[in-house]
């Protein structure tokens, strides 16, 4: 497994992110994996079996920490605008963060529960280790050990080997296809908490709810992924959160911690990620994303000022798998090496020409002549997609509605192979036009999103008590526990009970790392 520490302190001219200068192993305890302090907690030795009270070590014992606070962490969904698939093959994609979001509780149990849970309620998945049990000694033997500040870009296969044994008992009465994707969610998290935790690690359970939907281009896996690095990162203290007046040197080197273990948790899933989706959805707003090595960090150019398109987000509700759309990409290069290498370079010079449209200083969004020129891109952008394959009879009939009704410019979104469009709307298309369209969208069994684009990345509401302009605001606030958070209902439950909107402007609780500058 290759691991690479950024040069020191120079900035990365492309990425507004700043290269790290880490320490060769960690400087605070929290990381400290050994297990060797762990077995002789108390001045008992595990090894006999017999109890020895050893008076130095008592001395020197730790005075032990509260127990931490239920928190929370959330993360946004995106859309691609350009560049799909190439993106896999070093070229540049487009992609704006998205207000359909993923929420993750994070609760600790008592000191005597050794255990961790993951729940994920959306896709009916629970399961509960022994974190005694779990194969720490693999992960943090020195030969295989990594860091909260390691760049990991691929997955070891004995590690990976090693927590088979862990999944074996993950949701046997369920269908094999369900199962794999249970056994998926769990083998990825498995390493992530291998990696980054120790055997000292205190119980909790991590309860996931989202508002994407699943499996439908719009990055539902790198939310969670980009929720549990959050957390996991928090818990060990290696972020310390966002906080007021944090300089964005400071935001930049948590936000990228975040998002080099979120890559580690989409490999798990993907195989073989860009790194585009955790990217964007860790640090929000719109991003240009290239990654030309796969073992160095990506190059990734925030757009701040990335104009208010007015989209309409369509769900095919055809289910897809972005490994398979990725892998068939990559066989139709295997075979006709030349051919799609040319269609890759046509996206790419797509995805730059629009780069340059949306960064105009005078780029106006209520202009039809600045939307038609984006607007054709996406076309040709989405003809490019069609050629290599990874198009769907549903996305081509959401086109030809839209294309009826004259109202706008239609490409896939994400992997393909079904999953999500995107439109951008004509200015001035009249209201009975859309009216029709959505009537007929509806009567088809498509179902449409309401989004806006450009949003905040991962935040975090610490502790897990949001404010909401209620009563029981005087009492500190609304606390926000396991049971209310599982009985939400629906998307708008979560949305009303601890969304970052909350329906009426930002609440107050939640808090975003700031990296603008
Ligand atoms: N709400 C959720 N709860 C638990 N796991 C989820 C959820 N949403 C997505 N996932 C995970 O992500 C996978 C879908 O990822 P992917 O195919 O990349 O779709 P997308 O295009 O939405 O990212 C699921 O199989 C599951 O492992
Ligand atoms: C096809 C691809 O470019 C985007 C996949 O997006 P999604 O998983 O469909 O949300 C793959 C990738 O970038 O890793």
């Amino acid at each position: 497994m290759t691991t690479q520490r950024a040069s020191n302190g120079q900035t990365n001219g492309h990425n507004g992110f700043h290269s790290e200068s880490e320490p060769e192993s960690p400087t605070t305890d929290i990381t400290d994996s050994s297990d060797t302090s762990s077995d002789i907690v108390n001045g008992i030795t595990n090894g006999t079996g017999s109890l020895k009270l050893n008076p130095r070590r008592k001395m020197k014992r730790k005075q032990s920490s509260p127990m931490m606070p239920a928190f929370m962490v959330s993360a946004p969904g995106k859309v691609i605008m350009f560049g799909e698939h190439a993106v896999v093959h070093g070229k540049a994609a487009i992609a704006a963060s998205i207000s359909l979001r993923s929420y993750l509780l994070v609760t600790t149990l008592s000191k005597s529960k050794r255990t961790v849970t993951l729940r994920f309620p959306d896709i009916d998945f629970s399961h509960t280790w022994n974190i005694d049990d779990l194969p720490w000694s693999t992960f943090h033997h020195p030969s295989k050990k990594k860091y909260y500040y390691s760049l990991v870009t691929e997955l070891d296969p004995e590690l990976v080997a090693c927590i088979q044994p862990f999944l074996a008992d993950v949701s046997p009465d369920k269908p094999a296809g369900i199962r794999k994707v249970h056994q998926n969610s769990a083998g990825s998290f498995l390493y992530m908490f291998l990696s980054l935790g120790s055997k000292s690690f205190p119980g909790c359970q991590y309860t996931l709810r989202s508002t994407i939907p699943i499996g439908a281009g719009l990055g539902s896996s790198a939310t969670i992924a980009v929720c549990m690095a959050a957390a996991l990162l928090t818990q060990l203290r290696a972020i310390t959160g966002p906080h007021p007046d944090q300089p964005a040197d400071e935001a930049r080197l948590q936000i990228e911690r975040i998002n080099r273990w979120a890559y580690v948790y989409e490999m798990f899933i993907h195989g073989n990620p860009s790194g585009v989706d955790n990217t964007v959805s860790t640090q929000g707003k719109a991003v240009v994303f290239q990654r030309t090595d796969y073992d160095k960090p990506p190059t990734v150019r925030p757009l701040w000022d990335f104009p208010e398109l007015p989209l309409l987000l369509v769900d095919t509700r055809v289910p897809k798998s972005t490994a398979h759309e990725v892998a068939k990409v990559g066989k139709l290069k295997q075979r006709h090496p030349k051919l799609v290498a040319s269609i890759l370079d046509s996206v790419d010079k797509v995805t730059d020409a629009s780069a340059e449209i949306l960064t105009e200083d005078d780029f106006d969004t209520s202009s039809e002549d600045c939307l038609a020129r984006v607007g054709e891109l996406m076309t040709i952008n989405h003809g490019l997609l069609v050629s290599l394959g990874v198009s769907h009879p549903r996305l081509e009939r959401v086109r030809e509605l839209v294309d009826h009704e004259g109202i706008g410019w239609t490409k896939l979104t994400g992997a393909g192979g079904g999953g999500c469009s995107i439109t951008l709307l004509k200015p001035g298309v009249s209201r009975s036009k859309l009216d029709r369209l959505e009537e007929q969208l509806d009567e088809e069994g498509f179902q449409k999103f309401e989004t806006t684009l450009g949003g905040d990345g991962v935040g975090v509401l610490w502790p897990a008590v949001l404010k909401n302009g209620m009563d029981e605001d005087e009492e500190g606030g609304m606390e926000i526990d396991l049971d209310n958070f599982l009985s939400a209902e629906g998307n708008e439950g979560v949305e009303r009970l601890v969304g970052v909107h909350g329906g009426k402007g930002e609440r107050e609780g939640w808090k975003f790392w700031r990296v603008e500058s």
